[in-house]
């Protein structure tokens, strides 16, 4: 099988990797929009599958993976902070709450489409004002959705979560190892 991951995503890779099976990495600059009043669960399914879109039209004899993440608290998604500013009032936005991260994973193959999505809850704990501030200024934020990174200094606001560790980090690797499986049998 000719496997193509569709993500810049270092964190994807590695993930990915867990599997071990061989892989290339294509990445495309799609534009990544999406129409309004799409749920949350539509949104990452609907840019995993334009991602991976992009690299099938001229990989078709590949399965090609492609992934979105974003976070949602209070009805509000949450995707990339644009800056500093932003990503201290995302992580206000989420201090003593739980809130979601939900991961989609689009699995090309044969012309054929197959999506899926994983939901993990995450609590954090009450932030004081300085402890965001801290945690921005080690610069984890800023290529991540909902502003942290669970896998990183992020892990210390972190409470409890409920749901698939690898959902968070950006990849549901078993879920995505028993849905390869399946697209593979038909
Ligand atoms: C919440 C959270 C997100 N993230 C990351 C996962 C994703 O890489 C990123 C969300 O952005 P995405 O747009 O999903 O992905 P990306 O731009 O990094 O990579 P690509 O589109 O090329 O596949 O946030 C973490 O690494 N840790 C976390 O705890």
């Amino acid at each position: 099988m000719d496997l193509i991951l569709a993500s810049s995503s270092p964190r994807r890779k590695e993930l990915l990797e867990l599997l071990g099976i061989p892989f290339q990495i294509k990445v495309s600059d799609v534009e990544e929009t999406y129409q309004d009043g799409l749920q949350p669960h539509e949104i990452v399914m609907e840019l995993a599958r334009i991602k991976s879109n992009a690299i099938a039209e001229t990989n078709k004899k590949s399965v090609v993976i492609g992934a979105d993440t974003i976070v949602v608290s209070d009805g509000k998604v949450l995707g990339k902070p644009a800056d500093k500013e932003e990503a201290i009032s995302m992580l206000t936005q989420l201090s003593g709450k739980v809130h979601q991260v939900f991961t989609g994973v689009a699995l090309l193959k044969d012309g054929n489409t197959h999506l899926f999505y994983e939901k993990t809850d995450v609590e954090f704990w009450p932030l004081e004002e300085k402890e965001v501030e801290q945690y921005v200024l080690t610069g984890e934020p800023f290529d991540k959705a909902g502003s942290y990174g669970i896998q990183g200094y992020g892990s210390l606001l972190v409470k409890r979560i409920e749901g698939d560790y690898f959902t968070v980090v950006g990849l549901p690797v078993s879920r995505l190892n028993r849905e390869l499986k399946k697209i593979m049998h038909t």
